[in-house]
């Protein structure tokens, strides 16, 4: 019996093979994991290779595996597979080594000579190096094998790097640090991001080690006895269960000394390490069976989203550990706890009910002043509403700070009457807004220790759109400590802006506990180029008062730059749409058609129909898109989803940003902050592509994209 590990590029060359060839394949490594030695496995050491490590076995009369073997170690590392030759071929140049700088385990090609690049080629030969300020030994501490420090020292542009990692000639830690510094960071930077911590001392020989290292395991998986490698094997091999970035291994595993903030752009797999986190400490409940200790409570923001992550969950974590886990969304727990100790009231989730209420109440505004509704909507939900402001006293002092309109004391007092009589007809209506169902909750919680449910640790995706008093009442859900709070989110997809949350000030202390993701694994570089420049010039927070960045984020992934198109007509958009799906070979349930209101999804998906074209509207029941449906949503709803093409349709002037939102804005700061909403829409809706972006309006387009 050895051990038995497998690169990400096995599991890539693997897919490839017909299903018989797999299943092959995978009796194969399993018979090899029991008995290397094994007649029919051919088990043959590669000579005059550039690795004398490398071996091969047989899967059949044809199929070769390429494995490394670390013979003293017991230890295989399953590399590649396909037909006889285009496998030997394969492992002609490879090697597999362990880095003597970081110490992880690296796979690359080593090609005689430079670059065999096209991209330079025009460039006049005197062109500087892309890494001429930093010396070999520098790129050598980043993870740069010796000897492919000739090759780095070729590279001329940005395209080189990029050629040089999808040939497999840089190993991917290697890359990353690159990357860093050839898009601005200074060499500590990029060191301390890509290398955060390193061995005291290095042993090449030793490949256990160097495996179970973060770097090493973003493209290793380990299956060290016949149960895990059969799991490995019967997976259908999505990559996010296993091949976890080194950041986002970093952060999903092992104990925290108090809460976590892990910010990141779009696509960068947050909600994937908040699952990861939730199975490691679900795990280490499970461990101590029987003890009192508690659930992981994994809360997010909507009903789909919270379905989403049970079914992932439910791929990467056995039954014994689910039991530990409740995912469920903030306003659904909310509600549940209250009735549970004899609250009964439902949440104001309708805009038109909403409406009819501020109506109604802003029948108390003073004669004498000229503020309009909208106006009182905002001042409850960015001033009375984070702070708890209950009485006209405490109004008087309360901080304004951001909001345009300048109020002294006696208009407070005059105004206020209008909250007043909106509070009151929440009430007599049995009615709370979800920030007033969070405070009484955790009112509650406060005054009565007794009723905290059993919960160890809080998760929270999508922390972006959870406002104040959900995380002030998430704070007094889970003791102060280890393993407390483990929030992921992104500022620039906050779609929800009255939510607007500084951490600190809801007691919570991220401080030396913040994490930044910057690989998209979703959307292609030219689609997140596309997303990013539209919120071109917005401050974005950090979700405790500072400022966001998106440095060095990127994607791995390149396609077609996003198409844009302007139609005459509402018609000729839909066509449009449908040609696009045909000459593009997309199937409609994988895609997405995007727009800003209902009213716009709606006439869409006539248009749509009127062609024959069947429908599925996503309308917040998490309901299968049938075959040969095309999915239709507003901006709104298509946060935390993914499709393979997206569709952002009715991109019109007066659309985007939406008019009326923007225009009903009492003051310029708010009206500012309007703006910014309707760009994040775009941003998120943009993002959600893997492999193709359309943007179409018809009549004018949106100054966004004219
Ligand atoms: N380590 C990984 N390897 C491969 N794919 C990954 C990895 N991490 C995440 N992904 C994939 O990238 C995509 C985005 O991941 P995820 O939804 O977790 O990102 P996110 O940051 O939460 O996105 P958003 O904020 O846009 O909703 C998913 O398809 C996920 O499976």
């Amino acid at each position: 019996m050895v051990s038995v590990a497998f690169s990400e590029k096995y599991f890539e060359s693997l897919l490839k093979l017909t299903p018989n060839e797999q299943s092959q394949a995978n009796k194969a490594v399993m018979l090899f994991q029991q008995d290397p030695q094994h007649g029919g496995l051919h088990y043959e050491r590669l000579t005059a290779f550039k690795d004398n490590k490398l071996r091969s076995i047989r899967a059949n009369q044809d199929v070769r595996i390429i494995l490394a073997a670390a013979e003293k170690e017991n230890l295989y590392l399953m590399l590649y597979v396909d037909h006889h030759e285009p496998a030997y071929t394969w492992a002609a140049k490879r090697k597999v080594e362990v880095n003597p700088n970081t110490g992880s385990l690296q796979m690359f090609t080593v090609e005689e000579g430079v670059l065999q690049n096209p991209a330079h080629q025009p460039m006049p030969p005197v062109q500087a190096g892309l890494f001429d300020a930093i010396r070999d030994r520098q790129l050598m501490q980043l993870g740069v094998p010796e000897e492919t420090i000739p090759l780095i020292r070729s590279m001329k542009i940005e395209a080189d790097l990029e050629i040089a990692r999808d040939n497999d000639q840089l190993p991917p830690d290697a890359y990353e640090g690159l990357f860093m510094l050839m898009a601005g960071a200074s060499f500590e930077e990029a060191y301390q991001e890509t290398v955060p911590t390193v061995p005291d001392k290095v042993d090449i020989e030793d490949f256990s080690t160097a495996l179970a290292r973060p770097e090493s395991r973003a493209h290793f998986a380990v299956a060290d006895n016949e149960q895990a490698l059969q799991e490995v094997l019967s997976q259908s091999l999505e990559k996010w269960r296993v091949f976890l970035h080194p950041a986002q291994r970093r952060l999903s595993t092992g104990d925290k000394n108090g809460p976590v903030r892990v910010l990141g752009g779009a696509g960068t797999g947050k909600t994937v390490v908040a699952m990861h986190r939730a199975k490691w400490l679900a795990e280490q409940l499970a461990e101590k069976q029987g003890s009192s200790e508690g659930q992981v409570l994994f809360t997010t923001f909507t009903r789909n989203l919270a379905a989403d992550i049970q079914q992932n969950l439910n791929k990467i974590c056995s039954q014994a550990v689910l039991k530990h886990i409740e995912v469920v969304n903030l306003d659904a727990w909310v509600v549940s706890f209250l009735k549970k100790v004899g609250y009964d009231y439902g949440l104001l989730m309708n805009a038109k009910e909403e409406n009819r209420l501020w109506n109604d109440a802003y029948a108390e505004k003073p004669a004498s002043s000229d503020l309009t509704v909208a106006f009182f909507k905002e001042e409850w939900a960015r001033v009375v509403q984070p702070q708890s402001v209950t009485t006209v006293e405490v109004y008087k002092k309360a901080s304004r700070l951001g909001r345009g309109t300048r109020l002294n004391r006696q208009q407070r007092a005059e105004i206020w009457p209008v909250f007043e009589r909106y509070r009151h007809l929440l009430a007599s209506n049995h009615l709370k807004e979800a920030d007033d169902a969070y405070r009484d909750a955790r009112k509650l919680l406060e005054a009565n220790p007794d009723l905290r449910p059993a919960i160890s640790s809080v998760i929270v995706d999508e922390a972006q759109d959870m406002g104040t008093q959900a995380f002030m009442l998430l704070r007094a859900l889970v003791p102060e400590g280890k393993n407390d709070l483990f929030m992921v989110g992104d500022g620039h997809q906050r779609i929800y802006g009255k939510n607007k949350v500084v951490l600190g000030q809801c007691g919570i202390n991220i401080r030396g506990r913040s994490a930044r993701l910057k690989v998209n694994y979703r959307t292609t570089d030219e689609t997140r180029q596309l997303a990013v420049s539209v919120l071109e010039g917005v401050a974005v927070d950090d979700l405790d008062g500072g400022e966001d960045t998106q440095a060095f984020y990127h994607s791995l992934m390149h396609g077609p730059a996003p198409e844009i198109r302007c139609f005459d007509s509402m018609d000729e958009q839909a066509e449009a749409i449908l040609v696009s799906i045909e000459d593009n070979a997309l199937v409609p349930e994988a895609c997405c058609v995007i727009a800003r209101t209902r009213k716009e999804v709606t006439e869409l998906k006539h248009a749509l129909e009127s062609r024959q074209q069947r429908c599925h509207l996503l309308d917040g029941r998490s309901t299968r898109t049938p075959d040969g449906a095309l999915n239709l949503a507003t901006m709104h709803r298509v946060k935390g989803l993914e499709f393979d093409a997206v569709f952002i349709a009715s991109v019109n002037r007066g659309l985007l940003p939406l008019d009326f939102v923007v225009s009903a804005a009492s003051d310029a700061v708010t009206r500012r902050q309007r703006e910014n909403e309707e760009r994040a829409l775009v941003y998120v809706s943009l993002t959600r592509a893997r492999k193709l972006a359309f943007v179409f309006g018809y009549g004018h387009m949106s100054p966004w994209f004219a």
